[in-house]
């Protein structure tokens, strides 16, 4: 009998690394402060050196040497290849169609990729939590080709139907988006501390497709607030290798 090797990463970082890895050199990609932001550092640092990081705050081609505390944090325009201002980022780079991947986080996220991050609870007025609201979520949600979110995976924050939309998914389902005009393709990857997941071509509901090394079927089941499908053919993510998570604790270091 073999002994099983003692885990040397924690489910956080298999979650940046899987994000880090889901982007690809050269894409555009809008970053979401926080999870995404770490990830998308994390992908300049080990395969993905000409990633463009588009922040909101108007930066082009940030390369920070250290995670950025806010949107409006120096080193982002210190490092870019341009600034510009804000109505122009959304206005001549986002809405017309020229950024590949907005990178979002989520408070809560339904079973069609809807986003909340402004209310726990149906009363908006008394809510049971006040998130920190959408800033400029819902236009990056709209008008990227496509988004994908990361976030951890629990019964709290994975639910049947978000209590608010602040970031259109897939609605209720398949072709929602085309009725309202949106142009981005919409959620297509989910990334958690637990695994993969992908709308179905057919329903837009989100599908298992991956789960990270020694992690199961059942417990992502588990931290889900609904019946769960699984794709026929799962995939495994393999564990993050030592390069990686040396930038990653190497990046999240840095001061
Ligand atoms: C381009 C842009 O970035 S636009 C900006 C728009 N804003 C965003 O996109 C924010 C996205 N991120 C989120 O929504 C995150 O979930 C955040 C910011 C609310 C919290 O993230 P973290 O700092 O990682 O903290 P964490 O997940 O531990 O939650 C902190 C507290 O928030 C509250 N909270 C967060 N998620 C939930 C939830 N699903 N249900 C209830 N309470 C929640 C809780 O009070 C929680 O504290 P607790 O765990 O002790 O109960
Ligand atoms: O206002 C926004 O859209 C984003 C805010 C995130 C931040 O302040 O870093």
């Amino acid at each position: 009998m073999t002994a099983t090797a003692e885990r040397t990463y924690t489910s956080d970082e298999m979650m940046s690394v899987a994000a880090a890895r889901a982007l690809s050199g050269g894409q555009k990609v809008f970053v979401g402060i926080g999870l995404p932001s770490t990830a998308a550092n994390l992908a300049r640092r080990t395969h993905a050196d000409d990633l463009v990081l588009i922040y909101e705050s108007g930066t082009l081609g940030s390369k920070p040497t250290r995670l950025p505390a806010s949107i409006g944090d120096g080193i982002l325009a210190d490092t870019a290849d341009a600034v510009i201002s804000v109505p122009e980022v959304f206005n001549y780079w986002l809405q017309p169609g020229r950024i590949d991947v907005g990178f979002l986080g989520a408070a809560q996220l339904d079973k069609f990729g809807n986003i909340n991050t402004t209310v726990i609870g149906t009363d908006y007025a008394d809510p049971k939590v006040r998130l920190p609201g959408a800033g400029g979520a819902p236009e990056i949600a709209a008008s990227c080709h496509e988004v994908y979110v990361v976030v951890r995976q629990s019964k709290r924050s994975f639910v049947d139907q978000v209590d608010f939309i602040t970031s259109f998914g897939h609605g209720r389902g398949k072709g929602e988006r085309e009725k309202l005009g949106l142009p981005g393709a919409g959620p297509t990857l989910v990334i958690t501390d637990l695994g993969v997941m992908r709308p179905d071509p057919e329903t837009a509901e989100l599908v298992l497709t991956q789960i990270h090394e020694g992690v199961t079927v059942e417990q992502v089941r588990e931290a889900t607030g609904w019946d769960l499908k699984v794709a026929p053919e799962l995939g495994t993510t393999p564990a993050p290798t030592e390069a990686e998570l040396a930038a990653l604790r190497a990046l999240k270091a840095a001061r």
